[in-house]
């Protein structure tokens, strides 16, 4: 399921903000689009009608992710949104872990929803010093994946939070039990090349693929920057991106 260092495509998240974006980003070479709402908070959620729409609009062409919302550490809390959003037919559903709250009884809730079959990428939060020992309870609980993102968008890139060893570390370690990994956090094009190095199974964008912030329009020449400095970090030692299944249908 994860990445082997160096022998999978790093593959390219796009955070979109309301189904034309969805379909924008497909255009531009999104590998996974994620439907997220920038305006309502690093995690913010969309409609449930809008994300019933874009998963019907993308119709398998790529996998699609959504984001649960800012919410509470609160087990049944989180379980609920979690059901509520894979119902509307999402690949992957995103779950922030903020800082309070009781990281690993949130993980054990969720197992129901795994058990259900609901794919869970748990989002760690680089800037609040996050619990890398989750990481195997999350494994136990059957989640999917597991990546690492910022919550305050203003206080800059994953980058400056964390260093490289410790994002090295991260990779290794949801790879070793069998997670899918991500990485995220205010990316800029020059944090590319350095975290494909990491070989995490995707890099996830928002900020990045606008002009303006996160909160303006997709900008076709952002986005195509990125692409471009993604594909041509890939360079001979991965495979063309797409080529191998994210998720099985
Ligand atoms: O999941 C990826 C995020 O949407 C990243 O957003 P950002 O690049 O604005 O931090």
């Amino acid at each position: 399921m994860s990445n082997e260092a160096g022998t999978k495509p790093v593959r390219l998240l796009a955070s979109v903000a309301d189904p034309s974006e969805a379909e924008f980003a497909c255009a531009l070479g999104a590998d996974i689009v994620d439907l997220k709402d920038p305006a309502r908070g690093a995690l913010g959620a969309w409609p449930e009608a809008s994300l019933r729409r874009a998963v019907g609009q993308i119709a398998g062409r790529r996998p699609v992710s959504a984001t649960v919302g800012d919410l509470p550490m609160d087990p049944a809390l989180l379980l609920a949104a979690a059901r509520r959003t894979a119902s509307s037919g999402v690949d992957i559903v995103k779950i922030g872990f903020f800082r309070g709250g009781d990281h690993r009884r949130c993980a054990a809730a969720l197992a129901a929803a795994a058990a259900e079959g609901i794919r869970l990428v748990a989002v760690l939060m680089a800037d609040q010093e996050p619990d890398m020992a989750l990481i195997p309870w999350l494994a136990d609980a059957g989640f999917f994946g597991v990546m690492l993102d910022t919550a305050d968008k203003r206080a800059g890139s994953l980058r400056r939070h964390r260093a490289e060893e410790d994002l090295g570390r991260f990779v290794a370690t949801g790879r070793r039990h069998g997670l899918l990994t991500g990485l995220a956090g205010s990316l800029a094009v020059s944090d590319i090349a350095p975290l494909m190095v990491l070989a995490p199974d995707y890099l996830g964008f928002r900020g990045a693929l606008c002009r303006g912030g996160r909160t303006a329009r997709l900008d076709a020449g952002a986005f195509a920057a990125v692409r471009a400095a993604m594909d041509a970090a890939a360079g001979s030692r991965s495979v063309a991106h797409g080529a191998q299944p994210l998720v099985e249908s």
